[in-house]
């Protein structure tokens, strides 16, 4: 390792801010690799792949500390449960550490910030946890079910409650277990600049990792590389980062050339970037967001690709914009949710998710909704999408919208692949699982207006 840099010292510091302080851990991971972009690759893997495991991973930590340590993780010093937190994720998840490497880090970690009279309680949790980790006691998944995925997947109680109340036991299992797994990044070719056999090999002489993807042809799934901003092919504009269950919405809209697209919520633009696109300069993307800061995202991607036909405004969506009523072939309401299809790629999310705060949710998503559907012309097309799973964010808002207002649903099957046809994308709308699709978990209704 670097000797100038302490790694487990900066993902210590990282812990505290995301775990202690409550900030979003992709933001702080951002933020960290920019401040460290000089570290070796191997750091930079070390230090990306130890802290979000212990964000991702922190009930699931917490219980085995819990049971080899007197005193309690809620009871620790903010410092010692992290350190505590870093040393048991190594020992259970990262074989390439050795346990004692592990423990004397953490020994070394607590005595440099100023824990000395604590150095023997770490050593001696972390020594008791290395001695018994083949003999671990987990809840017992037939007795308590909820208690045995919320620890082994580290996952708040209600929000398996919750699940469980809509999908079947295996299923759930299967969300918690991929969204775990699947830390792949997928990019979508810049069509204006390259071709997708052309990207594919200017990754390739970058030493990345390709994998096509299943779904589309412009589509990768990337590994292997260092600083993905610092590459090359990412500064020339010639892809995108984009789950391809973002990449459906836009293949679903279906637009047309000179079609007047209204992107409500759009930062970073992933979908409002793919449709202008797919629009070949002409038409035009009214991209929006309720934020300087967010809109300056979507500019950044918008001039990096090149992007002509799109123009970007700060609004606020829940707040009704005259001129655009029946102004805009597509609607595009990819709006804010709980995130929980995310959960692989943003680890703190489901902390930050409450009951309440989801609720509320459901209600903002009706209130965009009730004055955005107002900017569709007749005729045309509203996408309502959210990349979460919990019915009452989709299924139910699909209803809701029909209930309320004059649009019907639109079959998706001409737009997307056969492999994902099923009863419902004959209906109008799908719902993406992670693990029973390789992508996030995603939701997409297309509705048209109707013409009287
Ligand atoms: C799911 S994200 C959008 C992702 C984006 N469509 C993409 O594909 O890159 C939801 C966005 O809604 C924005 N947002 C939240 N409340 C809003 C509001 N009242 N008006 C406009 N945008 C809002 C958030 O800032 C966030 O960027």
């Amino acid at each position: 390792m670097s000797n100038s840099v302490n790694v487990r010292e900066v993902v210590l510091a990282m812990l505290i801010e995301i775990i202690e302080e409550d900030n979003y851990s992709h933001i702080v991971m951002n933020q960290t690799l920019k401040k460290y972009q000089y570290l070796e690759k191997k750091d930079r893997a070390f230090l990306q792949r130890l802290t979000e495991g212990c964000v991702e991973q922190r009930i699931h930590l917490d219980y085995i500390i819990d049971q080899f340590s007197k005193v309690k993780t809620t009871k620790m010093k903010p410092v010692i449960r992290n350190i505590l937190r870093m040393g048991v994720y190594q020992i259970k998840f990262m074989d390439g550490v050795p346990d004692s490497a592990a423990c004397n880090e953490a020994v070394k970690l607590a005595v440099k910030k100023g824990f000395h009279t604590l150095k023997g309680f770490v050593n001696g949790v972390l020594r008791n946890i290395i001695r018994n980790k083949d003999d671990i006691k987990y809840p017992d998944v037939d007795k308590e079910p909820v208690k045995y995925l919320s620890v082994w997947y580290s996952m708040p109680d209600w929000i398996i409650i919750k699940w469980l109340n809509e999908y079947d036991f295996n299923t759930v299992k299967s969300i918690l277990e991929y969204s775990l797994a699947n830390k792949a990044t997928s990019i979508r070719t810049n069509k204006l600049k390259i071709s997708p056999e052309q990207l594919e090999e200017r990754l390739i002489s970058e030493g990345v990792t390709v994998q096509k993807s299943e779904l589309f042809d412009y589509a990768f799934k990337i590994s292997g590389y260092n600083y993905l901003s610092h590459m090359n092919s990412f500064q020339e504009g010639l892809f995108q980062v984009q789950d391809e269950s973002s990449m459906l919405v836009s293949e679903i809209a279906n637009v047309r050339e000179n079609n007047i697209v209204i992107d409500v919520c759009a930062a970073p633009g992933g979908k409002s970037l793919h449709i202008a696109e797919k629009l070949k300069g002409t038409g035009k993307v009214i991209s929006r967001d309720l934020t300087e800061y967010k809109t300056e995202l979507i500019i950044e991607n918008r001039d990096r690709l090149g992007i002509t036909n799109m123009t970007v405004e700060v609004a606020d969506a829940t707040e009704l914009d005259k001129n655009c009523i029946e102004y805009a072939d597509l609607v595009i309401a990819d709006l804010p949710c709980s995130g929980l299809g995310v959960i692989g790629k943003k680890t703190d999310i489901k902390y930050k998710m409450t009951k309440e705060k989801q609720d509320e949710l459901v209600l903002m998503q009706r209130q965009i909704l009730k004055v955005v559907s107002q900017y569709v012309k007749k005729g045309g097309t509203l996408i309502y999408s959210t990349c979460t799973v919990n019915r009452d964010e989709n299924e139910e808002n699909v209803k809701w919208i029909l209930d309320e207002f004059d649009f019907s649903l639109d079959s998706l099957d001409s737009y997307i692949p056969s492999k994902l046809h099923s009863e419902t994308t004959k209906k109008g709308y799908i719902q993406l699982l992670p693990g029973e699709h390789d992508t996030d978990g995603f939701f997409i209704a297309r509705f048209v207006r109707n013409k009287e």
